[in-house]
């Protein structure tokens, strides 16, 4: 069974003005421990895609199972519960709280979960070793640099060690050197054992991916398997 299992999935934005059909029936199956990227062209429907697999939105119609579970059947409290628990995010401006430190921003990524506090520093110490952050613990994230906030971020989504991890954009405002970086580490999370989907528009980052899905106007326009 895929952990990740979309079928005729829609996606209507109905604002003031006239409503944007983001998503036209997406069907697609994501297994645990794929490290997957999603392209495609400004407007295409990426970011729309990856909140829906995140549950941060919920599809307007189409069928939505995540790890066997019916998302469009689970109420708003229980997705809160498993994207703590479960799913890790990264986006594009890091989004850090400017007056805690680094070591208390990835704190916050515990902070949802039902895991016993014990431990918890341990857990935070190892994952900035992992990051190569160890020596920023107490700065704040205005003396970091784009591509430190971007891995302190990436710290705090996976401190809880979680079985998906997404990235919208994560190297878009970083140098080729801090996104190559970027990307290393998310590899690194796959291959020990995460599923990864990171969103992207540059080639050169989707192509280190396992499979490549690339978006048409709201619709799956091609999937490509890495050949190596
Ligand atoms: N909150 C919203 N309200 C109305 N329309 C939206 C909203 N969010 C996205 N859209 C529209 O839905 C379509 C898909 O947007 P989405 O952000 O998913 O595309 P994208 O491929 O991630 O684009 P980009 O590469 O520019 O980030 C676009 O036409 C966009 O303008």
């Amino acid at each position: 069974m895929a952990l990740i299992d979309l079928t005729d999935i829609e996606h209507l934005y109905s604002g003031a003005q006239k409503p944007v059909h983001a998503l036209r029936g997406v069907s697609l199956e994501i297994d645990a421990g794929e490290f997957v990227a999603i392209t495609g062209a400004s407007g295409s429907g990426k970011s729309t895609l990856l909140n829906i697999i995140g549950t941060l939105e919920r599809a307007s119609a189409g069928r939505y199972l995540f790890d066997g579970q019916r998302v469009e059947a689970t109420p708003e409290r229980k997705l809160a519960n498993l994207r703590a628990n479960k799913i890790g995010f990264v986006f594009q401006n890091f989004n850090l709280l400017d007056h805690l430190t680094v070591f208390d921003n990835i704190a916050l990524g515990l902070r949802y979960r039902r895991d016993p506090v014990a431990g918890r520093r341990e857990r935070i110490l190892s994952v900035l070793d992992r990051v190569g952050l160890a020596h920023r613990a107490d700065h704040l994230p205005r003396q970091l640099s784009g591509g430190q906030q971007q891995r302190c971020a990436i710290a705090r989504a996976i401190v809880g060690d979680p079985q998906v991890v997404l990235a919208d954009e994560p190297t878009g405002n970083l140098d080729s050197t801090n996104a190559g970086q970027v990307m290393g580490i998310l590899e690194d999370i796959n291959a020990q054992g995460a599923t990864v989907i990171v969103v992207t528009h540059a080639p050169s980052q989707a192509d280190r991916a396992g499979r490549i899905i690339e978006l048409h106007d709201g619709r799956v326009h091609m999937t490509r398997r890495r050949l190596t």
